[in-house]
């Protein structure tokens, strides 16, 4: 059997090489319209990694029931939090992505390079990592935007990595970040957005932390997303100093029958609001920036049946997005992923002057080989 290996010819030989980080998001439509949102759910649900379920039985399923169904749907609830910019996913991504790389032009003496993938859609894991080597990039660190680990979002994203590599005719160095649910900036950060809230706002009566579910059966089978969800809830109610009946955990945005993690946030919602709780703050730890599940399903759906359940509000804490504290946290967690690299050792700009000779030395001797 044979592969077709992607060479890029012409590239990096001649130049001094570069690291380059990679941020990579889950993804969304092109348009709230049941046409964009398609093909997007398509790629989306037809991923193994997101449904393990017998391929042939669920290839049925989707295009039999779900995409006819589904995209119209989900076009609706996107066409609510559309912006003039686009999906609020994309814009808050890129300017993640934006930020991190002033930051990190601050901090390091070599040439980094960020840039921003989705993990469906575009621009592709695949599209990126091929332009990034283009430029130069020898060493390479993939991000994905998902604190907590989960075969199903970090699982894929390191599939879609490995995928693109084994077609390359010569990979970058790669290093993958698995997770950072712990991390103590991490933690810092969310905090501090709360507690900024607070200050602004006044407290609510009780803080719940809604994270994105999975089903249970993935829970069984060793995925460690439910425990490192659980974790950062801990390490930041500890952090607020809260106990735990000031401060709840429950898991949204499930799709199909299937028993997902418990408790769900709908009805931990309804209950509250039966209980007499009157004001709730919510905030949603598990994504990095504001996208649908966060913008519609929190601050307008669950928000909706706490007010019909008696509530008088529910307020949506946002994510970090491009906050400063975000964006250090994140350079953090690259600095010290990428230890050990050139690009990121105080001595770099001592040795750049060398790497320029040596390319320009190999550049050369390629010349002078193709002319004989
Ligand atoms: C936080 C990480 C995420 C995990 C884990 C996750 C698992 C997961 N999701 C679905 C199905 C859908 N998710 C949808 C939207 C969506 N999911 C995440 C993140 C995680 N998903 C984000 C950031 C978003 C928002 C995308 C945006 O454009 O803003 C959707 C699409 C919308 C809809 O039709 O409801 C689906 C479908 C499954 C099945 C799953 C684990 C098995
Ligand atoms: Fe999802
Ligand atoms: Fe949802």
């Amino acid at each position: 059997m044979s592969r077709h290996y992607t060479g890029l010819a012409g590239y990096a030989h001649d130049q001094p090489p570069k690291a380059g980080v990679l941020l990579v998001n889950l993804g969304t439509p092109e348009a709230p319209t049941a046409a964009a949102v398609r093909p997007y759910l398509a790629e989306f649900l037809g991923d193994p990694r997101v449904i393990e379920y017998p391929r042939w039985l669920w290839w049925l399923i989707l295009h039999g029931v779900i995409l006819r169904v589904r995209p119209k749907r989900s076009a609706h609830a996107y066409a609510r939090i559309w912006t003039e910019h686009g999906s609020p996913l994309r814009t808050g991504s890129e300017g993640l992505a934006r930020a991190l790389q002033s930051e990190l032009a601050g901090r390091l003496p070599g040439p980094v390079r960020v840039d921003l993938a989705m993990r469906y859609g575009r621009p592709s894991v695949r599209e990126r990592i091929e332009a990034m080597q283009r430029e130069g990039v020898r060493r390479l660190l993939v991000l994905p935007l998902y604190p907590q680990y989960s075969a199903t979002s970090t699982g894929s994203v390191i599939d879609a990595v490995a995928d693109t590599l084994k077609t390359l005719r010569w990979p970058p160095e790669l290093r993958l970040v698995n997770d950072y649910h712990d991390q103590p900036e991490h933690i810092d950060a969310l905090a501090r957005s709360i507690e900024a809230f607070w200050a602004q706002r006044g407290r609510g009566d009780k803080l719940l932390l809604s994270f994105h579910g999975i089903p249970e059966r993935y829970l069984r089978a060793g995925d460690p997303y439910f425990c490192q969800c659980h974790a950062t809830a801990r390490l930041l109610r500890e952090k607020l100093g809260l106990d735990e009946e000031q401060m709840l955990v429950s898991f949204q945005s499930r799709v199909g029958r299937e028993r997902w993690l418990h408790p769900y946030t709908d009805e931990t919602v309804k209950r509250l609001a039966r209980e007499g709780v009157k004001r709730l703050d919510v905030i949603s730890p598990g994504f990095a920036v504001d996208c649908l599940e966060t913008l519609e399903e929190i601050a307008m759906q669950n928000r909706e049946f706490f007010l019909a359940g008696g509530g008088t509000d529910l307020r949506y804490i946002p994510a970090l997005n491009d906050s400063p504290d975000q964006v250090k946290a994140i350079a953090g967690l690259v600095l010290r992923h990428a230890q050990g690299w050139p690009e990121f050792a105080p001595d770099y700009d001592a040795k750049a002057a060398l790497l320029r000779q040596n390319a320009a030395k190999a550049r050369a001797d390629a010349m002078g080989g193709r002319t004989g």
